[in-house]
């Protein structure tokens, strides 16, 4: 019976494989010299001129300028992704503030919405309940040997946007393209993944484009054991694979049961809460407001306002609070009003900690309620409900406060409470800002006739992820620990450049993120040495500047891809006794094939 080819006989071929970035391995690079596209066997099947890179971007530009519509212009990127990768992170990592919204947050939201409609390529892997039992066999189909970190969705809770199902598949891969362009995790170490168990979208169910299964959502119990199998099969194949969940409706559970048995965490509750954790820092410092005198109002109680909740009580206990100090400066409020432990209904597990219990028994049921009885200092978003944050609201934030912080959270843009614009606006240019997507920067005269450019910070996980996972991965820790994610956020809080400061911006310039990912990796690395959760023990006693330059040695530099594969040719050839293969040398890449020792290299 024939069988199907192995990875290493598809590799040999040079075949394009199905996947993710990196698959094609530059394989195809238009950049690639014509003795290199020799040694792979591409010769002859690109055009025959090998372009420079700054050739290769204004091609790029110039048509993707050509692209109409955002979607155009995402799958136009996703293309080019999965043809030529290191052009793409090339791209990315030049163009990163331009290029970032396009195959992330916001336009990623409208790419899962409409995933079934504008599928056009493979890239990922897609687990079925179906597969249950199977799991390890169909994880071995995955072409690529190294994998060192995969981010998983079930497709629940797409950002903002509810119930996706497999449509949810543009989040992990999207999620891993930014660990590749801004913490250089190679494109090949990355793995997409999408579990199709079911939706409660009717909608989807009924499409006759939707691509995934048409069965209900699987209960809890049996997403769990599905879980399970899934974790064990991720790392029997690649042993330390840093595993991080993204976007599920309830993300608390498989938190829990992984967070000490695998190298696992969640980037909703963790990452999102990390990321506040820094901007909130740089907000707390720049009001003059001390911890203690801080109310903060949360719109949105659920796992990522309560994840950020947490690290922010988490500080300000490090700040001298007691933790019931600390836990008494939050108020969260959801769709029935202000979160107390006296409020009627049965408060979800992870809403018990801030239940209010000095409310005397009166319930406040509108945030613009509990808005006036706290005055609070502090006003954060995670409701997905676009535009809350009204002007009377945003007014009356400037009337209690010098600089009101404002932090609409929620994604994309559309389900952002309020814009960057509004914010300045009605609170006379004062707010302290960051929303969970971007804006563009806004030009504002205020009451005294000062005209000012506002930039908004992007109080976006892609801070942090990036750094976490790299941080993990080089410091080879079997766990991700609490205190690991909270010196993500705080490594924020070191990055900052004083012309940062001066702009008034509460996040680092996002063109430096590379630099920015480094310093979190190492503060993520430091707090796994002191947990002692890490295993790669040779970097003990190196100090701050060798560790930033152990890190950055280790990360994918786009840029520099084809000079490694003419390094790596010429060490093989020397290494032979042959020299370059000259121009009228046709496929010297027999190497240790006998045959050719004729062909005149
Ligand atoms: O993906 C993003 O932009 C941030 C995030 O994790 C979410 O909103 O779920
Ligand atoms: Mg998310």
């Amino acid at each position: 019976m024939p069988s199907l080819p192995s990875n290493q006989q598809r590799a040999a071929h040079h075949l394009p494989h199905t996947g993710i970035a990196g698959q094609s391995e530059g394989t195809f690079d238009t950049a690639n010299p014509a003795y290199i596209r020799k040694y792979l066997r591409t010769y002859g099947l690109t055009p025959p001129r090998a372009e420079n890179y700054e050739t290769q971007k204004t091609r790029c530009l110039a048509q993707l300028a050509l692209k109409q519509t955002p979607i155009e212009k995402y799958l136009y990127l996703s293309t080019i992704r999965k043809n030529n990768v290191h052009l793409f992170y090339r791209l990315i990592t030049d163009h990163i503030q331009e290029l970032t919204p396009l195959i992330y947050t916001p336009v990623v939201g409208e790419a899962c919405q409409r995933w079934s409609e504008i599928y056009q390529q493979p890239e990922g892997m897609y687990l079925s309940y179906e597969d249950k039992g199977n799991i390890a066999a169909v994880i071995s189909n995955w072409p690529q040997p190294n994998v060192e970190i995969t981010c998983i969705t079930d497709g629940s809770r797409i950002l903002g946007l509810g119930d996706l199902g497999i449509n949810g598949m543009g989040i992990p891969i999207g999620k891993l393209s930014l660990y590749t362009a801004c913490a250089g995790i190679r494109p090949e170490a990355t793995l997409p993944l999408t579990l199709d168990l079911g939706t409660g979208n009717k909608t989807l169910r009924e499409d006759p484009l939707y691509l995934g299964s048409r069965r209900d959502k699987i209960s809890a119990e049996e997403e769990q054991e599905f879980l399970d199998e899934l974790m064990a099969a991720l790392t029997e194949r690649w042993p330390g694979i840093v595993i991080q969940f993204e976007d599920f409706k309830n993300p608390f559970p498989a938190l829990e049961r992984y967070r000490h048995r695998y190298t696992s965490f969640n980037d909703d509750i963790q990452g999102t809460g990390a990321v506040i954790l820094g901007g909130v820092m740089n907000a707390v410092k720049r009001s003059g407001i001390h911890p203690k005198d801080q109310r903060a109002v949360f719109f949105g109680a659920g796992s990522a306002g309560v994840g950020v909740a947490k690290q922010i009580v988490d500080y300000f206990v490090r700040e001298g609070l007691t933790e019931d100090e600390a836990k008494a400066c939050f108020y969260l409020v959801d769709t029935k009003g202000l979160v107390t432990a006296d409020r009627g209904d049965r408060l979800a597990n992870h809403k018990i900690y801030f239940a209010r219990k000095d409310n005397n028994g009166q319930q406040f049921k509108t945030l613009e309620d509990v808005i006036e009885h706290v005055k609070p200092t502090m006003l954060m978003g995670l409701s997905t409900m676009g535009g809350v944050f009204t002007p009377d609201i945003l007014k009356k934030m400037a009337e209690w406060n010098e600089h009101p912080m404002i932090f609409p959270l929620s994604n994309p843009s559309s389900n952002s409470e309020c814009d960057l614009e509004t914010a300045v606006t009605h609170t006379d240019g004062r707010a302290l800002f960051a929303s969970g997507s971007p804006f563009h920067p806004v030009t504002f005269t205020n009451s005294a006739g000062e005209t000012k450019i506002h930039y908004g910070g992007q109080g976006n996980n892609m801070y942090v992820f990036p750094g976490i996972g790299l941080g993990t991965i080089l410091s080879k820790s079997v766990e991700v620990t609490n205190s690991m994610i909270f010196a993500s956020g705080e490594a924020l809080t070191h990055c900052m450049t004083s012309e940062e400061l001066d702009r008034g911006l509460l996040y680092p310039d996002i063109t430096r993120i590379r630099d920015v990912s480094v310093v979190v990796a190492r503060h993520v690395i430091r707090a796994a040495q002191d947990a002692k959760v890490d295993r790669e023990t040779g970097i003990h006693g190196l100090s701050d500047s060798d560790l930033d330059a152990w890190i950055r040695a280790r990360m994918y530099q786009p840029h520099s891809e084809v000079a490694s594969l003419e390094r790596e040719v010429g060490a093989l050839l020397s290494s032979i006794g042959r020299p370059f293969p000259n121009g009228n040398s046709y496929f010297p890449n027999g190497l240790s094939d006998d045959s050719d020792k004729n062909a005149k290299l």
